[in-house]
């Protein structure tokens, strides 16, 4: 059995198991259960802390892990990414009072306050700094406002919290996170069943962003249409009873659905439909 960690509360919890039961595994009905096997599909999914996840994968003891790449590098446990997922997309930053410091080199002396010390700690040795850091689990931003720190270094999304606290980010992005798979550092890379797992995973990720296209088109015109819409290795192209025209499928990014049927009819296209893609394997 495939032993899979998977996140069990906060912003990676809800979206991670979502993603897997649109990869068509079991999920856990109620959020205090902590382990699940799914045997029909020859896995077990254990829920668990998100910062804790790349600890369990780097002991050996689960095979693979969802988490946040900003967790796993905190963590400097032996894991290492091997797919991206997608959400949880997150910028880490420094941040503090309007004027306080413009780059990472300014805060030397000070204290920084942050849940990830081990990226801040890091990072401020990477730039030579000498700066304090002081760990606090959450609701970071309220330390500047009670003294308890100079400045703050955390996850950033649309910046609200931040607005609300009165703090303004400065100097370089420290980095960009998203959802992540991991395993443990110098596991088998092919592992047939790891393999299947991120079929699966990939597969969702190619039915949430691609469409299905069908349109039929004059030959003499198929050329450009296919310009537009070249699907991922190449689109399908058949001849229509009617003569002189052919029908043309593709995949298409669902952004871009849109704009690319009004080019196909602009260029004489005609019935052109999409349709949602439910599930993949490339
Ligand atoms: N507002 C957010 N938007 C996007 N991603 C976020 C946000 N907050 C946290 N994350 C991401 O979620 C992961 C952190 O998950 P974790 O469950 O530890 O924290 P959380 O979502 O803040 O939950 P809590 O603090 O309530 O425990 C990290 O990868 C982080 O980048
Ligand atoms: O830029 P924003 O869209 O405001 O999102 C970022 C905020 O979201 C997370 O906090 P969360 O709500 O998880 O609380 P926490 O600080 O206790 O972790 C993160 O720690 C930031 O504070
Ligand atoms: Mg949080």
């Amino acid at each position: 059995m495939l032993r899979i960690a998977v996140p069990n509360k906060g912003s990676l919890s809800a979206p991670a198991a979502a993603m897997l039961h649109e990869a068509g595994y079991r999920q856990r009905k109620e959020s205090k259960e902590l382990v699940m096997v799914d045997s029909d599909n020859g896995v077990e999914f254990f829920y668990l802390r998100p910062r804790d996840i790349a600890i369990y994968v780097s002991s050996g003891r689960l095979d693979i892990g969802i988490t946040g790449r900003d967790l796993l590098l905190d963590s400097g446990a032996g894991a290492e990414e091997i797919m991206q997922l997608g959400f949880a997309r997150s910028t880490f930053r420094y941040a503090g009072r309007p004027g306080v410091a413009l780059t990472v080199g300014d805060l030397a002396g000070m204290t920084v306050a942050t849940s990830y010390e081990g990226v801040v700690e890091k990072h401020l040795a990477d730039h030579g700094v000498d700066a304090s850091v002081v760990h606090l689990d959450g609701a970071v931003e309220t330390a500047v406002k009670l003294g308890v720190a100079q400045v703050i270094a955390d996850v950033v999304e649309t910046g609200t919290s931040l607005r609300n606290a009165g703090l303004e980010t400065f100097g370089e992005p420290i980095m960009e996170s998203e959802a992540v798979v991991i395993r443990r550092t110098g596991a088998d890379p092919e592992e047939p069943k790891v393999q299947q797992f991120l079929r699966r995973l990939q597969g969702v990720l190619v039915a949430r962003r691609y469409v299905m296209m069908d349109y039929d088109i004059r030959a003499e015109h198929v050329e450009k249409a296919v310009a537009l819409t070249p699907g991922l290795e190449s689109p399908t192209v058949s001849p229509l009873h009617h003569e002189g025209w052919v029908a043309v499928r593709a995949m298409v990014p669902t952004s871009d659905a849109q704009r690319i049927m009004d080019e196909l009819y602009d260029l004489g296209a005609r019935a052109i439909l999409t349709t949602g893609i439910h599930a993949a394997r490339l």
